[in-house]
């Protein structure tokens, strides 16, 4: 029989999981701190630990540190409330197997308990991995909720170890810099420099003397010797942006120093050597321009060795209200003034639009809103007309936004005039369900309608502290249907009050 241990401050947590694992054929221990776990596991040997990043005493994180000193086989599983960036990072970095973020989804939970416990079993043959650093403190700006932008955090915490070359794939103002020095941040070589070098802005000619500088008089022009980035870098990162607008030369001259480390200054003849990581960024299809010919093959290959894709914003509504957030306290810092609000109406504007520009439009669009709003919170006709017009009008499931004609600026405010409460409520539906729809569409493995209908049914119940008559009528079905639903999914009454 696996073991699990429970590691949190909150008894309520710790006797639920009893409940639920328990009647799945595992024995469940519990720790009410830090403290308590790190007594107990030489003793009781857990196979998994589930443990809560914030608790009094010893934290989840210091604790898991511990841990991993102890015994760097056994895994665990940190839940946080608190689904930020660097507690992410900083867990996966400590070697966290995964984490959870709070409230449950059950159906996540289980598995990731699951599969814990099956890579417990395949581990016990495996070589054990050292964990690595210590905790450090910084502010990467990197935030996000997706499901896609938790396993770039991830990546970049299993990532901590290593010096291997990265490639960051994804649109333009998707986050791919901030991607980089994060990923800078957290390795090894952070206390050594990290320079970004934009391949696209400096035009062909000068670009292999910025990186591999020049000797005097190596063109016109050349009147003094240059050291290259590649030179002024070494032991630290280099960070490529756009390097699939590079030409063919340049390319040949950037794989030689990936393979070997070597290079010569423009118009010299000595053969230099560095220790240099390289980290690329590109939002062009690098493997169709190697199927053209534009882009080297064998350069593609060493480039491409881990591989971390940012999605469009489009296709991550939901990190939308957390970088709005973000972007609002991060100007009101910056302007020493008080953090603007948004109204409900202008955050639906925001999470409708398509974000071409994405993330750095959105933060632009933010500033420029900031500036113009005349109160306490940003309304809609402070937001600019294309932002407006691709929201404006009630939103259809599977619909794209109709433009607007006429004058922008209000356009939203003037849509919604003359719109009923009732309409506004109903279209707030369809906005909801619009984009469980695409969420659904990003993960055809999982069923979203059960999922959503039995989370709906457990909401209910938790607000109305179990009361089946006032909970059917807070989601429009029976007494009957409710019950019947809560049979059909098998909602223990410990997950219906909180
Ligand atoms: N996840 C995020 N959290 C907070 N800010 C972000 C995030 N992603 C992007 N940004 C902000 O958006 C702007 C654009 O980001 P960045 O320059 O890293 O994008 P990029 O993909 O490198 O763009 P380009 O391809 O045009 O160089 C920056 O100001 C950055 O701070």
């Amino acid at each position: 029989m696996s073991t699990l241990m429970v590691v949190d401050d909150e008894a309520d947590v710790r006797y639920s999981f009893r409940r639920l694992f328990e009647g799945e054929g595992l024995e469940v221990v519990e720790a009410a701190s830090g403290e308590e776990a790190l007594r107990m596991i030489p003793r009781v040997r857990p196979d998994l630990v589930v443990m809560d990043i914030r608790m009094a005493g010893l934290s989840g994180l210091e604790t898991l540190r511990r841990i991993r000193e102890m015994d760097p086989r056994l895994l665990v599983i940190l839940m946080t409330a608190y689904g930020t960036t660097q507690t992410a990072i900083e867990a996966m970095k400590l070697g966290a197997y995964d984490y959870l973020l709070k409230p449950f989804d059950m159906a996540r939970l289980r598995s990731v308990i699951q599969q814990g416990l099956k890579a417990a079993r395949d581990m016990r043959q495996a070589v054990a991995i050292r964990p690595t650093g210590g905790l450090e403190e910084d502010a990467l700006g990197l935030v996000g909720r997706s499901e896609a932008m938790q396993q770039v955090f991830k990546l970049i915490g299993q990532l901590a170890a290593s010096d291997a070359t990265v490639l960051i794939t994804g649109e333009s103002g998707t986050g791919k810099e901030l991607v980089a020095r994060a990923i800078y941040q957290h390795s090894r070589r952070s206390g050594q420099p990290f320079l970004a070098v934009n391949c696209a802005a400096i035009p062909e000619g000068l670009l292999e003397s910025e990186l591999f500088g020049h000797e005097r008089g190596a063109f016109t022009g050349a009147t003094q010797q240059r050291i290259g980035k590649f030179e002024q870098c070494h032991r630290g990162t280099l960070f490529l942006d756009e390097i699939g607008d590079m030409s063919l030369s340049t390319q040949a001259k950037i794989l030689r120093v990936l393979q070997s480390g070597q290079f010569e200054r423009v118009g010299g003849n000595q053969t230099l050597q560095v220790d240099v990581r390289i980290l690329a960024a590109t939002n062009r299809p690098l493997e169709q321009m190697v199927a053209s010919r534009q882009f080297r093959e064998d350069l593609f290959y060493r480039l491409n060795v881990v591989r971390i894709h940012l999605p469009p914003l489009r296709e991550r509504r939901e990190d939308i209200p957390l970088l709005v957030e973000y972007f609002l306290a991060r100007f009101a810092r910056e302007q020493k003034q008080t953090p603007r609000s948004l109204t409900a109406a202008a955050l639906r504007a925001l999470e409708n639009y398509h974000w071409p520009g994405n993330v750095r439009e959105l933060e632009n669009v933010l500033r420029r809103a900031t500036v113009i709003a005349k109160g306490e919170a940003i309304l809609p006709e402070d937001l600019p007309p294309e932002v407006l017009e691709g929201a404006a009008g009630p939103v259809r499931a599977g619909a794209a936004p109709q433009p607007k004609p006429g004058p922008a600026t209000g356009a939203a405010s003037q849509a919604h005039a003359g719109t009923s409460e009732t309409a506004r409520d109903e279209e707030e539906v369809v906005h909801l369900a619009r984009r469980l729809f695409e969420w659904a569409r990003r993960h055809p493995d999982r069923k979203v309608l059960p999922a959503v209908e039995r989370e709906l049914v457990v909401q209910a119940l938790r607000e109305t502290r179990d009361n089946q008559v006032r909970a059917a009528r807070l989601l429009g079905i029976t007494r009957a249907t409710l019950r019947k639903r809560i049979e059909k999914y098998g909602i223990r009454r410990e997950f219906r009050v909180e």
